[in-house]
Protein backbone atom coordinates (compact mmCIF):
# COMPACT_ATOMS: atom_id res chain seq x y z
CA UNK A 1 0.00 0.00 0.00
CA UNK A 2 1.93 3.28 -1.40
CA UNK A 3 1.02 6.66 0.21
CA UNK A 4 -1.35 9.23 -1.33
CA UNK A 5 0.69 11.71 -3.25
CA UNK A 6 0.32 14.97 -1.77
CA UNK A 7 3.24 18.01 -1.34
CA UNK A 8 4.56 15.75 1.65
CA UNK A 9 5.43 13.22 -0.93
CA UNK A 10 6.44 15.37 -2.80
CA UNK A 11 7.99 18.42 -1.32
CA UNK A 12 9.44 21.41 -3.21
CA UNK A 13 6.81 21.78 -5.85
CA UNK A 14 5.98 24.64 -7.32
CA UNK A 15 3.26 27.28 -6.09
CA UNK A 16 1.67 29.33 -8.56
CA UNK A 17 -0.53 32.47 -7.92
CA UNK A 18 -4.09 31.85 -9.46
CA UNK A 19 -4.18 33.41 -12.86
CA UNK A 20 -7.53 31.36 -13.98
CA UNK A 21 -11.10 30.31 -13.09
CA UNK A 22 -11.72 26.99 -14.73
CA UNK A 23 -15.47 26.03 -14.23
CA UNK A 24 -14.85 21.97 -13.74
CA UNK A 25 -12.53 20.05 -12.96
CA UNK A 26 -13.34 16.63 -15.23
CA UNK A 27 -10.68 14.59 -16.77
CA UNK A 28 -11.00 16.29 -19.77
CA UNK A 29 -9.94 19.84 -17.99
CA UNK A 30 -7.09 17.91 -15.69
CA UNK A 31 -5.44 16.49 -18.72
CA UNK A 32 -6.09 19.49 -21.58
CA UNK A 33 -6.12 23.13 -20.00
CA UNK A 34 -4.14 22.48 -16.55
CA UNK A 35 -1.71 20.07 -18.31
CA UNK A 36 -0.61 23.23 -20.45
CA UNK A 37 -0.53 25.54 -17.73
CA UNK A 38 1.94 23.30 -16.43
CA UNK A 39 3.58 23.26 -19.54
CA UNK A 40 3.93 26.81 -19.34
CA UNK A 41 5.00 27.17 -15.55
CA UNK A 42 7.87 24.44 -16.38
CA UNK A 43 9.64 26.96 -18.81
CA UNK A 44 8.67 29.94 -16.45
CA UNK A 45 6.01 31.16 -19.36
CA UNK A 46 2.76 31.16 -17.59
CA UNK A 47 3.57 31.40 -13.43
CA UNK A 48 0.00 30.92 -12.73
CA UNK A 49 -2.44 28.33 -11.79
CA UNK A 50 -5.98 27.54 -12.30
CA UNK A 51 -8.88 27.04 -9.41
CA UNK A 52 -11.47 25.36 -10.29
CA UNK A 53 -14.91 25.71 -9.72
CA UNK A 54 -17.14 22.48 -8.91
CA UNK A 55 -20.79 23.58 -11.68
CA UNK A 56 -22.73 21.08 -10.27
CA UNK A 57 -23.65 20.02 -6.81
CA UNK A 58 -22.77 16.56 -6.80
CA UNK A 59 -18.95 15.97 -7.59
CA UNK A 60 -18.60 13.88 -10.05
CA UNK A 61 -15.93 10.86 -9.70
CA UNK A 62 -15.66 12.77 -6.21
CA UNK A 63 -12.89 14.90 -8.07
CA UNK A 64 -12.86 17.92 -5.26
CA UNK A 65 -12.89 15.39 -2.31
CA UNK A 66 -9.84 13.54 -4.08
CA UNK A 67 -8.25 16.58 -5.10
CA UNK A 68 -7.82 18.09 -1.82
CA UNK A 69 -6.94 14.77 0.00
CA UNK A 70 -3.68 15.53 -2.50
CA UNK A 71 -2.96 19.48 -2.11
CA UNK A 72 -4.60 19.79 -5.87
CA UNK A 73 -1.85 17.29 -7.03
CA UNK A 74 -2.36 15.03 -9.82
CA UNK A 75 -0.41 13.01 -12.34
CA UNK A 76 -0.93 12.93 -16.15
CA UNK A 77 0.10 9.70 -18.14
CA UNK A 78 0.25 10.47 -21.85
CA UNK A 79 0.67 7.39 -23.95
CA UNK A 80 0.94 6.79 -27.81
CA UNK A 81 2.74 7.28 -30.46
CA UNK A 82 3.83 10.74 -31.49
CA UNK A 83 6.32 11.64 -34.18
CA UNK A 84 6.46 8.17 -34.96
CA UNK A 85 8.27 7.66 -30.91
CA UNK A 86 6.28 5.81 -28.50
CA UNK A 87 5.50 8.32 -25.48
CA UNK A 88 4.86 6.80 -22.25
CA UNK A 89 5.41 9.66 -19.65
CA UNK A 90 4.03 10.36 -16.13
CA UNK A 91 4.22 13.70 -14.87
CA UNK A 92 2.81 15.38 -11.53
CA UNK A 93 0.45 18.50 -12.43
CA UNK A 94 0.82 21.25 -9.74
CA UNK A 95 -0.88 23.92 -11.70
CA UNK A 96 -4.31 23.76 -10.01
CA UNK A 97 -4.55 26.02 -6.73
CA UNK A 98 -7.72 24.11 -5.31
CA UNK A 99 -11.30 23.41 -5.85
CA UNK A 100 -13.93 25.67 -4.63
CA UNK A 101 -17.35 24.43 -4.01
CA UNK A 102 -19.92 26.86 -4.56
CA UNK A 103 -22.61 25.58 -2.99
CA UNK A 104 -20.57 25.13 0.04
CA UNK A 105 -19.08 28.12 0.05
CA UNK A 106 -20.54 30.95 -2.27
CA UNK A 107 -19.05 33.51 -0.50
CA UNK A 108 -15.57 32.18 -1.50
CA UNK A 109 -16.58 31.94 -4.89
CA UNK A 110 -17.81 35.54 -5.58
CA UNK A 111 -14.38 36.77 -3.59
CA UNK A 112 -12.63 35.67 -6.79
CA UNK A 113 -13.67 38.27 -8.27
CA UNK A 114 -11.84 40.82 -5.90
CA UNK A 115 -8.33 38.95 -7.16
CA UNK A 116 -7.08 41.38 -10.05
CA UNK A 117 -4.29 38.16 -11.03
CA UNK A 118 -7.60 36.52 -12.33
CA UNK A 119 -7.38 37.49 -16.16
CA UNK A 120 -9.06 34.07 -18.01
CA UNK A 121 -12.12 31.56 -17.21
CA UNK A 122 -11.93 28.24 -18.75
CA UNK A 123 -14.63 25.74 -18.79
CA UNK A 124 -15.57 22.53 -19.72
CA UNK A 125 -19.30 21.41 -18.02
CA UNK A 126 -20.13 18.70 -20.97
CA UNK A 127 -22.48 20.16 -23.79
CA UNK A 128 -25.57 20.35 -21.55
CA UNK A 129 -23.41 23.12 -19.30
CA UNK A 130 -23.90 25.95 -21.42
CA UNK A 131 -27.63 26.22 -21.42
CA UNK A 132 -30.47 29.03 -20.67
CA UNK A 133 -32.06 27.40 -17.52
CA UNK A 134 -35.75 29.71 -17.47
CA UNK A 135 -36.10 30.69 -13.66
CA UNK A 136 -32.60 30.71 -12.89
CA UNK A 137 -32.00 33.29 -9.78
CA UNK A 138 -29.37 36.09 -9.01
CA UNK A 139 -30.33 35.60 -5.48
CA UNK A 140 -29.43 32.02 -5.10
CA UNK A 141 -26.48 30.54 -3.43
CA UNK A 142 -25.32 29.77 -6.22
CA UNK A 143 -27.55 29.94 -9.69
CA UNK A 144 -28.28 26.71 -10.47
CA UNK A 145 -26.97 26.91 -14.19
CA UNK A 146 -23.47 27.37 -15.25
CA UNK A 147 -23.69 30.51 -17.43
CA UNK A 148 -25.94 32.02 -14.41
CA UNK A 149 -23.28 31.31 -11.89
CA UNK A 150 -20.94 33.11 -14.40
CA UNK A 151 -22.91 35.91 -14.64
CA UNK A 152 -23.17 36.27 -10.87
CA UNK A 153 -19.35 36.24 -11.09
CA UNK A 154 -19.18 38.81 -13.57
CA UNK A 155 -21.52 41.40 -11.82
CA UNK A 156 -19.33 41.22 -8.70
CA UNK A 157 -16.50 41.63 -10.62
CA UNK A 158 -18.32 44.97 -12.73
CA UNK A 159 -19.35 46.55 -9.25
CA UNK A 160 -16.08 46.19 -7.60
CA UNK A 161 -15.00 47.97 -10.92
CA UNK A 162 -12.11 46.26 -11.72
CA UNK A 163 -11.00 45.03 -15.46
CA UNK A 164 -13.13 42.35 -16.79
CA UNK A 165 -11.71 38.32 -18.52
CA UNK A 166 -10.84 36.46 -21.23
CA UNK A 167 -12.83 33.79 -21.16
CA UNK A 168 -12.40 30.76 -23.13
CA UNK A 169 -15.31 27.71 -23.08
CA UNK A 170 -13.75 24.30 -24.26
CA UNK A 171 -17.29 22.82 -24.72
CA UNK A 172 -17.75 20.57 -27.59
CA UNK A 173 -20.67 22.76 -28.84
CA UNK A 174 -20.63 25.14 -32.40
CA UNK A 175 -19.75 28.78 -31.14
CA UNK A 176 -19.38 27.93 -27.56
CA UNK A 177 -17.93 31.41 -26.52
CA UNK A 178 -20.86 33.25 -28.32
CA UNK A 179 -23.26 30.86 -27.05
CA UNK A 180 -22.10 31.56 -23.66
CA UNK A 181 -22.01 34.89 -24.02
CA UNK A 182 -25.45 35.04 -25.38
CA UNK A 183 -26.84 33.11 -22.25
CA UNK A 184 -24.97 35.70 -19.31
CA UNK A 185 -26.63 38.72 -21.57
CA UNK A 186 -29.84 36.97 -21.06
CA UNK A 187 -29.35 36.66 -17.39
CA UNK A 188 -28.41 39.92 -17.20
CA UNK A 189 -31.66 41.13 -18.55
CA UNK A 190 -33.83 38.50 -16.81
CA UNK A 191 -31.76 39.76 -13.37
CA UNK A 192 -32.51 43.81 -14.38
CA UNK A 193 -28.52 44.40 -13.51
CA UNK A 194 -28.51 47.65 -15.80
CA UNK A 195 -26.92 48.76 -19.02
CA UNK A 196 -23.80 49.51 -17.08
CA UNK A 197 -23.12 45.92 -16.53
CA UNK A 198 -24.23 44.79 -19.80
CA UNK A 199 -22.17 47.99 -21.47
CA UNK A 200 -18.76 46.72 -19.00
CA UNK A 201 -19.79 42.94 -20.35
CA UNK A 202 -18.93 43.53 -24.25
CA UNK A 203 -16.06 46.11 -23.66
CA UNK A 204 -14.41 44.68 -21.00
CA UNK A 205 -14.38 41.05 -21.76
CA UNK A 206 -13.43 38.76 -24.08
CA UNK A 207 -15.67 35.59 -24.89
CA UNK A 208 -13.68 33.54 -27.36
CA UNK A 209 -15.37 30.39 -29.16
CA UNK A 210 -12.70 27.35 -28.92
CA UNK A 211 -12.27 24.17 -30.28
CA UNK A 212 -10.45 21.50 -28.27
CA UNK A 213 -8.96 17.92 -29.71
CA UNK A 214 -7.24 15.28 -26.72
CA UNK A 215 -8.66 12.18 -26.57
CA UNK A 216 -8.53 11.81 -22.32
CA UNK A 217 -9.73 8.47 -21.21
CA UNK A 218 -9.33 9.10 -18.12
CA UNK A 219 -8.56 7.18 -15.03
CA UNK A 220 -6.82 4.10 -15.95
CA UNK A 221 -9.00 1.34 -13.83
CA UNK A 222 -7.37 -1.62 -15.36
CA UNK A 223 -3.94 -0.17 -14.55
CA UNK A 224 -4.24 1.08 -11.40
CA UNK A 225 -2.75 -0.98 -9.24
CA UNK A 226 -0.08 -1.61 -11.22
CA UNK A 227 0.57 2.25 -11.98
CA UNK A 228 0.65 2.76 -8.17
CA UNK A 229 4.01 0.66 -8.00
CA UNK A 230 4.96 1.89 -10.54
CA UNK A 231 4.32 5.18 -9.27
CA UNK A 232 5.41 4.71 -5.92
CA UNK A 233 2.13 7.09 -4.67
CA UNK A 234 -1.61 6.62 -4.60
CA UNK A 235 -3.55 9.28 -6.80
CA UNK A 236 -7.13 8.69 -7.04
CA UNK A 237 -7.64 11.45 -9.96
CA UNK A 238 -4.33 10.86 -11.91
CA UNK A 239 -5.48 10.83 -15.76
CA UNK A 240 -4.30 8.80 -18.76
CA UNK A 241 -4.61 10.87 -22.55
CA UNK A 242 -3.01 10.19 -25.84
CA UNK A 243 0.30 12.43 -26.56
CA UNK A 244 -1.48 14.70 -29.40
CA UNK A 245 -3.13 17.70 -28.36
CA UNK A 246 -4.78 20.58 -30.32
CA UNK A 247 -6.55 23.40 -29.61
CA UNK A 248 -8.01 26.51 -31.46
CA UNK A 249 -9.39 29.77 -30.11
CA UNK A 250 -10.83 32.15 -32.18
CA UNK A 251 -9.67 35.33 -30.07
CA UNK A 252 -7.38 38.61 -31.08
CA UNK A 253 -3.85 38.59 -31.48
CA UNK A 254 -2.39 39.88 -28.23
CA UNK A 255 -3.85 36.66 -26.40
CA UNK A 256 -0.97 34.89 -28.03
CA UNK A 257 1.37 36.82 -25.79
CA UNK A 258 -1.05 37.17 -22.58
CA UNK A 259 -1.25 32.82 -22.76
CA UNK A 260 1.69 32.16 -24.24
CA UNK A 261 0.71 28.58 -25.46
CA UNK A 262 1.97 28.06 -28.79
CA UNK A 263 5.56 29.59 -27.09
CA UNK A 264 5.56 26.52 -25.09
CA UNK A 265 5.45 24.62 -28.13
CA UNK A 266 2.13 23.28 -28.07
CA UNK A 267 -0.12 22.57 -30.62
CA UNK A 268 -2.60 25.40 -30.15
CA UNK A 269 -3.79 27.87 -32.83
CA UNK A 270 -5.22 31.41 -32.11
CA UNK A 271 -7.10 32.12 -35.45
CA UNK A 272 -9.73 34.88 -36.70
CA UNK A 273 -12.28 32.12 -37.90
CA UNK A 274 -11.90 28.50 -36.92
CA UNK A 275 -15.07 27.09 -39.00
CA UNK A 276 -12.39 25.38 -40.85
CA UNK A 277 -10.94 23.40 -37.77
CA UNK A 278 -14.00 22.95 -36.44
CA UNK A 279 -16.02 21.09 -39.91
CA UNK A 280 -12.47 18.87 -40.14
CA UNK A 281 -12.62 17.58 -36.33
CA UNK A 282 -16.75 16.99 -35.35
CA UNK A 283 -17.11 15.23 -38.75
CA UNK A 284 -14.07 13.53 -39.17
CA UNK A 285 -12.58 12.27 -35.55
CA UNK A 286 -16.08 13.01 -33.63
CA UNK A 287 -18.24 11.44 -36.15
CA UNK A 288 -16.47 8.00 -36.87
CA UNK A 289 -16.64 7.68 -33.20
CA UNK A 290 -20.27 8.30 -33.10
CA UNK A 291 -20.99 6.12 -36.02
CA UNK A 292 -18.67 2.80 -34.56
CA UNK A 293 -19.77 2.89 -31.49
CA UNK A 294 -23.36 0.89 -31.97
CA UNK A 295 -22.00 -1.39 -34.70
CA UNK A 296 -19.54 -2.28 -32.37
CA UNK A 297 -21.24 -2.66 -29.40
CA UNK A 298 -23.98 -4.93 -31.17
CA UNK A 299 -20.76 -7.11 -32.50
CA UNK A 300 -19.74 -7.17 -28.83
CA UNK A 301 -16.24 -5.04 -28.81
CA UNK A 302 -15.47 -2.87 -26.41
CA UNK A 303 -13.28 -0.12 -27.47
CA UNK A 304 -12.34 2.09 -29.94
CA UNK A 305 -8.64 0.04 -30.54
CA UNK A 306 -11.02 -3.26 -30.75
CA UNK A 307 -12.94 -1.52 -33.54
CA UNK A 308 -9.86 -0.56 -35.63
CA UNK A 309 -8.04 -4.11 -34.76
CA UNK A 310 -10.94 -5.97 -36.78
CA UNK A 311 -10.06 -6.03 -40.17
CA UNK A 312 -13.98 -5.77 -41.30
CA UNK A 313 -14.44 -2.50 -38.48
CA UNK A 314 -11.10 -0.71 -39.64
CA UNK A 315 -12.43 -1.27 -43.50
CA UNK A 316 -15.80 0.58 -42.35
CA UNK A 317 -14.09 3.14 -40.66
CA UNK A 318 -11.57 3.78 -43.53
CA UNK A 319 -14.58 3.70 -46.12
CA UNK A 320 -16.82 6.13 -44.32
CA UNK A 321 -14.10 8.36 -44.21
CA UNK A 322 -12.66 8.34 -47.69
CA UNK A 323 -15.96 7.98 -49.31
CA UNK A 324 -18.53 9.36 -47.68
CA UNK A 325 -17.09 12.24 -44.82
CA UNK A 326 -14.17 13.72 -46.73
CA UNK A 327 -16.33 14.58 -50.08
CA UNK A 328 -18.68 16.46 -48.13
CA UNK A 329 -16.48 18.59 -46.60
CA UNK A 330 -15.20 21.81 -48.55
CA UNK A 331 -11.19 22.16 -47.16
CA UNK A 332 -8.36 20.72 -49.48
CA UNK A 333 -9.07 16.66 -50.07
CA UNK A 334 -5.58 16.62 -49.66
CA UNK A 335 -5.47 18.14 -46.15
CA UNK A 336 -8.60 16.49 -45.11
CA UNK A 337 -6.83 12.91 -45.92
CA UNK A 338 -3.83 13.60 -44.20
CA UNK A 339 -6.12 14.24 -40.97
CA UNK A 340 -7.65 11.33 -41.87
CA UNK A 341 -5.20 9.17 -41.00
CA UNK A 342 -3.60 10.85 -38.00
CA UNK A 343 -7.04 10.50 -37.01
CA UNK A 344 -7.42 6.63 -37.66
CA UNK A 345 -3.51 6.62 -36.38
CA UNK A 346 -4.91 7.73 -32.98
CA UNK A 347 -8.03 5.45 -32.76
CA UNK A 348 -5.15 2.24 -32.86
CA UNK A 349 -3.57 4.01 -29.99
CA UNK A 350 -2.55 0.40 -28.52
CA UNK A 351 -1.57 2.63 -25.15
CA UNK A 352 -5.07 3.55 -24.00
CA UNK A 353 -8.35 1.98 -23.66
CA UNK A 354 -11.05 4.59 -24.71
CA UNK A 355 -14.21 2.56 -24.23
CA UNK A 356 -16.69 2.55 -26.75
CA UNK A 357 -19.31 3.24 -24.21
CA UNK A 358 -17.85 5.92 -22.29
CA UNK A 359 -18.65 7.99 -26.21
CA UNK A 360 -22.03 6.60 -26.32
CA UNK A 361 -23.15 8.92 -24.01
CA UNK A 362 -25.97 11.24 -25.62
CA UNK A 363 -25.18 9.20 -29.08
CA UNK A 364 -28.75 10.84 -30.43
CA UNK A 365 -27.62 14.57 -30.36
CA UNK A 366 -24.25 13.50 -31.30
CA UNK A 367 -25.56 11.71 -34.43
CA UNK A 368 -27.34 15.13 -35.34
CA UNK A 369 -24.18 17.33 -34.76
CA UNK A 370 -21.95 14.88 -35.93
CA UNK A 371 -23.25 12.65 -39.18
CA UNK A 372 -26.25 14.02 -39.87
CA UNK A 373 -25.37 17.10 -41.91
CA UNK A 374 -23.20 15.06 -44.05
CA UNK A 375 -25.51 12.83 -44.40
CA UNK A 376 -28.08 15.25 -45.29
CA UNK A 377 -25.65 16.71 -47.64
CA UNK A 378 -24.56 13.69 -49.43
CA UNK A 379 -27.88 12.86 -50.46
CA UNK A 380 -28.65 15.85 -52.17
CA UNK A 381 -25.15 16.45 -53.95
CA UNK A 382 -25.78 12.87 -54.84
CA UNK A 383 -29.37 11.78 -55.28
CA UNK A 384 -28.58 9.04 -52.83
CA UNK A 385 -27.88 7.88 -49.02
CA UNK A 386 -24.71 7.16 -47.87
CA UNK A 387 -25.14 3.47 -47.21
CA UNK A 388 -22.21 3.30 -44.22
CA UNK A 389 -23.73 6.47 -42.80
CA UNK A 390 -27.26 5.47 -42.88
CA UNK A 391 -26.26 1.59 -41.71
CA UNK A 392 -24.67 3.30 -38.66
CA UNK A 393 -27.93 5.26 -38.17
CA UNK A 394 -30.04 2.18 -37.98
CA UNK A 395 -27.56 0.52 -35.62
CA UNK A 396 -28.16 3.31 -33.38
CA UNK A 397 -31.87 3.06 -33.48
CA UNK A 398 -31.61 -0.19 -32.65
CA UNK A 399 -29.09 0.03 -29.65
CA UNK A 400 -31.52 2.87 -28.40
CA UNK A 401 -34.41 -0.21 -27.99
CA UNK A 402 -32.02 -0.54 -25.05
CA UNK A 403 -32.58 -4.37 -24.68
CA UNK A 404 -29.21 -5.19 -25.74
CA UNK A 405 -26.67 -2.44 -25.28
CA UNK A 406 -27.08 -0.04 -22.03
CA UNK A 407 -28.33 3.36 -23.41
CA UNK A 408 -27.18 7.00 -22.13
CA UNK A 409 -29.30 9.56 -23.02
CA UNK A 410 -31.41 12.01 -21.50
CA UNK A 411 -34.98 10.81 -20.01
CA UNK A 412 -36.79 13.34 -22.36
CA UNK A 413 -34.77 11.63 -25.28
CA UNK A 414 -35.29 7.88 -23.91
CA UNK A 415 -38.58 8.38 -22.94
CA UNK A 416 -39.33 9.65 -26.96
CA UNK A 417 -37.78 6.17 -27.95
CA UNK A 418 -39.19 3.76 -25.49
CA UNK A 419 -42.62 5.61 -26.59
CA UNK A 420 -41.84 4.71 -30.88
CA UNK A 421 -40.27 1.09 -29.98
CA UNK A 422 -43.55 0.49 -28.22
CA UNK A 423 -45.23 -0.06 -31.50
CA UNK A 424 -42.27 -2.15 -33.78
CA UNK A 425 -44.47 -1.67 -36.53
CA UNK A 426 -44.65 1.91 -36.96
CA UNK A 427 -41.14 2.63 -35.02
CA UNK A 428 -39.20 3.82 -38.26
CA UNK A 429 -41.30 6.12 -39.36
CA UNK A 430 -42.35 7.85 -35.74
CA UNK A 431 -38.87 8.06 -34.86
CA UNK A 432 -37.62 9.43 -37.91
CA UNK A 433 -40.55 11.85 -37.91
CA UNK A 434 -39.51 13.35 -34.62
CA UNK A 435 -38.20 16.61 -35.21
CA UNK A 436 -37.38 17.00 -31.40
CA UNK A 437 -35.17 14.39 -32.16
CA UNK A 438 -33.58 15.55 -35.30
CA UNK A 439 -34.51 18.94 -35.66
CA UNK A 440 -36.70 17.86 -38.98
CA UNK A 441 -38.63 15.55 -40.72
CA UNK A 442 -36.88 12.87 -41.71
CA UNK A 443 -39.65 10.61 -43.11
CA UNK A 444 -39.13 13.32 -46.30
CA UNK A 445 -35.53 12.38 -47.03
CA UNK A 446 -36.44 10.23 -50.18
CA UNK A 447 -35.65 6.54 -49.35
CA UNK A 448 -34.81 6.98 -45.93
CA UNK A 449 -37.67 5.02 -44.22
CA UNK A 450 -37.27 2.38 -46.66
CA UNK A 451 -32.95 2.30 -45.91
CA UNK A 452 -33.18 2.05 -42.64
CA UNK A 453 -36.38 -0.37 -42.45
CA UNK A 454 -34.04 -3.15 -44.62
CA UNK A 455 -30.91 -1.90 -42.67
CA UNK A 456 -32.99 -2.72 -38.69
CA UNK A 457 -34.66 -6.02 -40.54
CA UNK A 458 -30.64 -6.89 -41.56
CA UNK A 459 -29.34 -5.99 -37.74
CA UNK A 460 -32.45 -8.17 -36.19
CA UNK A 461 -31.45 -11.09 -38.69
CA UNK A 462 -27.69 -11.24 -38.93
CA UNK A 463 -25.10 -9.15 -36.62
CA UNK A 464 -23.83 -6.11 -36.67
CA UNK A 465 -20.43 -7.60 -38.19
CA UNK A 466 -21.96 -9.88 -40.82
CA UNK A 467 -24.27 -6.51 -41.94
CA UNK A 468 -21.04 -4.69 -41.93
CA UNK A 469 -18.68 -7.81 -43.99
CA UNK A 470 -21.70 -7.43 -46.95
CA UNK A 471 -21.34 -3.66 -46.89
CA UNK A 472 -17.68 -3.15 -46.75
CA UNK A 473 -16.75 -6.34 -48.48
N1 LIG B 1 -12.62 12.83 -22.60
C1 LIG B 1 -12.30 13.20 -23.83
O1 LIG B 1 -11.61 12.51 -24.58
C2 LIG B 1 -12.75 14.53 -24.33
C3 LIG B 1 -12.06 15.11 -25.39
C4 LIG B 1 -12.51 16.32 -25.89
C5 LIG B 1 -13.62 16.91 -25.33
N2 LIG B 1 -14.27 16.32 -24.30
C6 LIG B 1 -15.42 17.00 -23.73
O2 LIG B 1 -15.27 17.17 -22.36
C7 LIG B 1 -16.50 16.92 -21.69
C8 LIG B 1 -16.15 16.38 -20.34
O3 LIG B 1 -15.42 15.21 -20.50
P1 LIG B 1 -14.60 14.56 -19.30
O4 LIG B 1 -13.90 13.39 -19.88
O5 LIG B 1 -13.83 15.59 -18.58
O6 LIG B 1 -15.79 14.07 -18.36
P2 LIG B 1 -15.87 14.07 -16.77
O7 LIG B 1 -17.07 13.25 -16.45
O8 LIG B 1 -14.58 13.69 -16.18
O9 LIG B 1 -16.17 15.59 -16.36
C9 LIG B 1 -17.40 16.18 -16.60
C10 LIG B 1 -17.37 17.59 -16.03
O10 LIG B 1 -18.55 18.27 -16.44
C11 LIG B 1 -19.28 18.74 -15.30
N3 LIG B 1 -20.71 18.57 -15.59
C12 LIG B 1 -21.37 17.42 -15.85
N4 LIG B 1 -22.67 17.67 -16.12
C13 LIG B 1 -22.82 19.01 -16.03
C14 LIG B 1 -23.93 19.90 -16.19
N5 LIG B 1 -25.14 19.44 -16.50
N6 LIG B 1 -23.74 21.23 -16.00
C15 LIG B 1 -22.52 21.71 -15.67
N7 LIG B 1 -21.43 20.91 -15.51
C16 LIG B 1 -21.58 19.59 -15.69
C17 LIG B 1 -18.81 17.90 -14.13
O11 LIG B 1 -18.91 18.62 -12.93
C18 LIG B 1 -17.35 17.65 -14.52
O12 LIG B 1 -16.55 18.74 -14.12
C19 LIG B 1 -17.27 15.97 -22.61
O13 LIG B 1 -18.64 16.23 -22.60
C20 LIG B 1 -16.69 16.28 -23.98
O14 LIG B 1 -17.56 17.14 -24.66
C21 LIG B 1 -13.85 15.14 -23.77
O1 LIG C 1 -16.40 13.63 -25.36
P1 LIG C 1 -17.73 13.32 -26.01
O2 LIG C 1 -18.53 12.40 -25.16
O3 LIG C 1 -18.47 14.53 -26.48
O4 LIG C 1 -17.40 12.52 -27.35
C1 LIG C 1 -16.68 11.33 -27.35
C2 LIG C 1 -15.47 11.44 -28.27
O5 LIG C 1 -15.90 11.54 -29.61
C3 LIG C 1 -14.62 12.66 -27.92
O6 LIG C 1 -14.36 12.69 -26.55
C4 LIG C 1 -13.28 12.67 -28.66
O7 LIG C 1 -12.46 11.65 -28.18
C5 LIG C 1 -12.63 14.00 -28.46
O8 LIG C 1 -13.49 14.99 -28.98
C6 LIG C 1 -11.24 14.09 -29.07
O9 LIG C 1 -10.78 15.40 -28.95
Amino acid sequence: MTNRLSRSTHPGLPLHRERMIQFGGGNFMRAFVDWQLQQMNNQGLFNGSAVIVQPIAQSVGRVAEHMAEQDNLYTVLLNGIMDNETVNSREIISSVSRVINPYMDYEAYLALAENDDLEFITSNTTEAGIAYLPGDRADSTPPVSFPGKLTALLYRRFELGKKGFVIIPCELIDRNGEKLQEIVERYAADWSLGGEFLQWLKSENTFCCSLVDRIVPGYPHEQAAALEAELGYTDLVMATAEPFLFWVIEGPESLTERLPLAKAGLNVVMTPDMTAYRERKVHLLNGPHTAMVPLGLLAGLATVEDVMNDGTFSRFVKQLIEEELIPMLDLPAEELLSYAGAVQERFRNPFIRHELTSISLNSISKFKTRLLPVMLRYQKERGRLPERITLAFAALLLSYRGDRIARQDSAEVLAVFDQAWSEPSSFVNTILGDTSLWGQDLTLLPGMGAAITAHLERLEREDSRTALQELVG
